[in-house]
């Protein structure tokens, strides 16, 4: 009988039950519970200091939760047999030997683990690594110590993976690259959660999304919901006469503001506005439907939680 290809596995999943982490007085994880499923990128949003660095290394057992639990298929991190096998992470912290090189670095791990040579040039040039795999990494730029980061993530060829900003410091071929790494590991089955700041990459990358702010869960959604209910989506509207056209749409829960071009307006549709321009007999040059961005959507349901706020001059 011919083999098979090995199925991936439906059953990894990670998982915060009621998790709560404190600092002094300060939570940093309030009451958090969420869990992340296989096959698909979970993108892992929140505002600086919302607590995201703190759940990863909760839930890798980086540190002791102060309440509830955070397990990866089923069990802590510390208690897998074969922690790399089973679980790929990438922190924000280097912790690489500066004066080994890539490749060195990579077989100390793999020695440790007992994982062959052989799956160490593999995640060589899966990360694009190879023609700086014989330099001291002490000496890599940002973007290339995030590849070897994720080398190392690879290394047991897990089929859960923890990462941390990964797209820290990578140029915009780099980026592509981790969009479509990231999409591919989940699309073999695994269970891939990924921290971002960046919000259009999630946007493209992640499906699931789980948002948290000041430690707390804020949404545990799809991109599309999230944008969908953002409520800050807007008409593009210009019109022959855009005066007349104004006037004709302002009344309550009517907003119109200037744009390029003609106006912005939220509370009708597209529809309607064509039916009242219709009805006025004012001819529409432009009438377009903008869904709120990601990043919109982020900012209007993360405003209550941001720690940080800056000011425009
Ligand atoms: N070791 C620590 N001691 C004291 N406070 C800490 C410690 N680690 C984190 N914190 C605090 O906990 C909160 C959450 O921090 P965390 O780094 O987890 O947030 P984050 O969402 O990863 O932020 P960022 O997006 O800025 O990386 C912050 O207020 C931070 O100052």
């Amino acid at each position: 009988m011919p083999k098979l290809a090995p199925s991936p596995r439906l059953d990894t999943v990670i998982e915060a039950s009621h998790l709560t982490k404190s600092y002094g007085s300060k939570k940093a994880v309030d009451d958090l519970s969420f869990s992340v499923r296989p096959g698909m990128v979970t993108g892992f949003l929140g505002p600086n200091g919302a607590g995201k660095s703190t759940t990863m290394r909760l839930l890798l057992d980086l540190d002791a939760a102060t309440g509830g639990s955070a397990t990866i298929n089923g069990k802590r991190y510390r208690d897998h047999k074969a922690p790399l096998q089973e679980v790929g992470a990438l922190l924000e912290a280097k912790a690489i030997h500066q004066g080994r090189t890539a490749r060195n670095h990579l077989r100390a791990l793999a020695a440790t683990h007992g994982i062959s040579r052989k799956r160490v040039d593999e995640v060589i040039g899966i990360v694009g690594l190879e023609s700086v795999a014989s330099k001291r990494a002490g000496g890599f730029s940002l973007g290339m110590g995030q590849r070897l980061g994720i080398a190392s993530a690879l290394l047991g060829d897990p089929h859960t993976l923890l990462l941390d900003e990964p797209v820290n410091g990578l140029d915009p071929e780099g980026v592509l690259w981790i969009r479509n790494l990231l999409k591919a590991l989940a699309a073999e089955g695994r269970t891939v959660f990924v921290s971002s700041h960046l919000m259009s990459e999630m946007a493209v990358t992640a499906e699931h999304l789980i948002v948290i702010g000041k430690g707390k869960l804020i949404a545990d959604t799809t991109v599309a919901e999230l944008t969908a209910n953002a409520g800050v989506s807007h008409v593009h509207v210009s019109a022959a006469d855009n005066t007349s056209l104004r006037e004709a749409l302002t009344r309550d829960g009517v907003t119109v503001t200037d744009a390029d071009d003609g106006f912005d307006v939220v509370g009708v549709d597209a529809a309607g506005i064509g039916e009242i321009a219709l009805a006025r007999g004012i001819a529409l040059t432009q009438l377009t439907t903008q869904k709120a961005t990601l990043e919109e959507a982020f900012m209007s349901v993360t405003r209550d939680a941001v720690d940080y706020h800056g000011s425009a001059q």
